[in-house]
């Protein structure tokens, strides 16, 4: 806070009063948040034409409300790559199938058998051998069931009834669909069309042979791969350890039930960050609200030992901002100390000792979920041994206006032409707008105007 203010009071009374301008962070509610960029109206709509041009000059750095440029903050794109690189995959353990949704193969998913294992009817009709027309075996005899081997085999000229799945008997050479096919009063069954030899019989090794690789290691477990994993034989799998990480939620304002009252807020981080944590493959624990207590963040820190620490708030330089005191006072490495990203720019990464990390994560909500894509994400996809999918691009449906050296993160949705939408309500301190949103789109320092392309971040 204060530093569009301080401008204005550097001001020489010589110079002509501009129209009232809003400070930096004075406009909760007005055209300006505290990203210090100017393109919302009093509920975060995204605005244009006249209004754009306002922002333009309200942003220009000769005006005394220029924003906070993030002076020594590392570039967006160079602070991921740190995040990415900071942190080696962990070691593989065996999950039961139930539980390894999320995380990733260590090992190829090697076909423990042939699939289909033996030659199964597609269809229910019967089994036939030969050219039609057949013989069935008397009333009341044995259908051939799914789950029931050691059917008798089958003559030439001969039938019986099968089910959808059963093992074909041997000397089967087609499966006739029960719509295909008529029993004359003789009892004799006639096909309604030709049957092609082996119509309707699934072969046995069709999709895989025993030792076949059907999906390479590095792959996540997907709902779909928990079902080919089981099909080819596995009771569990070889899959790489999913992090655990410990939450600590800073500020003595914040209530963990209830409506706010008071001076005091819930606290809307610690409900978040462990479904969120989860879905990028890490193993959250329950948040720990810890108040603005320096020692209590020390020593939680000092205890911990999870694989990476997620704290939120306190990362400013605020009288109760405890973060970077604690993190010198433990001898910690700052690995990123302030990215060029509004909103977020305090977010912070270090290195705690070997394969111990924090991530510290702005108060602000929106500015919270800004340090999670930006560092979160990436470390925790080097621990997880997520591959990156390539970038998602999309057109902008209209501008975005952008901060004049920082990269912005704009919560939007995309439009039914597959283009995307700056949403309403994104402040920092708001999570209205990404609620609503189907990502957050990367918009360059100086912004992008209608049709750029820009690429947007995923939300799960
Ligand atoms: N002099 C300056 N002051 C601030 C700057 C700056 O550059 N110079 N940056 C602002 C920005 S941007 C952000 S973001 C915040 C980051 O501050 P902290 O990480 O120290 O966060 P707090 O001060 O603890 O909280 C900020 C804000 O967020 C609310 N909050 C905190 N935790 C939660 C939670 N779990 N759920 C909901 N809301 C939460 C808190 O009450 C504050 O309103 O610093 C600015 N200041
Ligand atoms: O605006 Mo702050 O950038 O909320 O992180």
């Amino acid at each position: 806070m204060g530093t569009a203010r301080a401008a204005q009071a550097t001001r020489g009374p010589s110079v002509p009063a501009p129209a009232p301008a809003p400070a930096y962070d004075d406009f909760p509610f007005t055209g300006i948040d505290d990203t210090g960029i100017d393109d919302t109206d009093d509920t975060g709509v995204v605005q244009n034409g006249k209004d754009r041009k306002r922002a333009r000059d309200m942003t220009a750095d000769d005006t005394p409300h220029a924003p906070h440029a993030s002076h020594g903050a590392t570039p967006w794109p160079a602070a991921r790559a740190v995040a990415a690189e900071a942190a080696d995959a962990l070691p593989a353990e065996d999950r039961a199938l139930g539980d390894a949704l999320g995380q990733v193969l260590a090992e190829s998913l090697v076909a423990l058998t042939d699939l289909p294992s033996f030659d199964t009817s597609a269809m229910d009709g019967w089994a036939v051998s030969g050219p039609g027309p057949w013989k069935l075996p008397p009333p009341g005899a044995q259908d051939v069931l799914a789950g029931r081997p050691g059917a008798r085999p089958l003559r030439d000229g001969s039938a019986v009834r099968i089910a959808t799945g059963a093992p074909v008997p041997p000397g089967a050479t087609a499966v006739l669909r029960s719509e295909h096919g008529e029993v004359t009063v003789k009892g004799e069954l006639l096909a309604a069309r030709h049957v092609s030899h082996g119509q309707d019989i699934r072969p046995r090794g069709g999709e895989c042979r025993q030792g076949d690789e059907l999906v390479p290691a590095g792959t996540l477990v997907t709902p779909a791969l928990l079902g080919l994993a089981a099909a080819a034989g596995y009771d569990d799998l070889t899959v790489v350890r999913r992090p655990r990480v410990e939450v600590l939620v800073l500020g003595d304002e914040l209530l963990r039930e209830g409506l706010p009252e008071g001076g005091l807020i819930r606290d809307a981080l610690g409900p978040m960050l462990g479904p969120w944590l989860r879905a990028l493959g890490a193993e959250p624990g329950e948040a720990l609200c810890l108040g603005d207590d320096e020692d209590a963040l020390y020593e939680a820190l000092a205890a911990s030992t999870a694989d990476v620490v997620v704290t939120t708030g306190g990362t400013a330089s605020g009288p109760v901002d405890h973060v970077h005191p604690t993190l010198r006072r433990l001898g910690a490495e700052l690995l990123v100390d302030g990215v060029a990203v509004r909103p977020g720019h305090p977010m912070l990464l270090a290195r705690l000792g070997p394969g111990r990390h924090v991530v510290g994560l702005p108060g602000n909500p929106l500015a919270a979920v800004a340090g999670l894509l930006t560092l979160a994400e990436p470390l925790l996809r080097g621990l997880t041994g997520r591959v990156p999918g390539e970038p998602v691009r999309a057109v902008l449906a209209e501008s975005v206006s952008g901060h004049p050296a920082d990269t912005r993160l704009v919560p939007v949705s995309y439009d039914g032409a597959g283009r995307v939408r700056p949403l309403r309500f994104h402040g920092p301190a708001m999570l209205r707008g990404l609620a609503a949103a189907d990502g957050m789109a990367v918009v360059p320092a100086g912004g992008a105007g209608r049709a750029a392309e820009v690429q947007v971040l995923g939300l799960p």
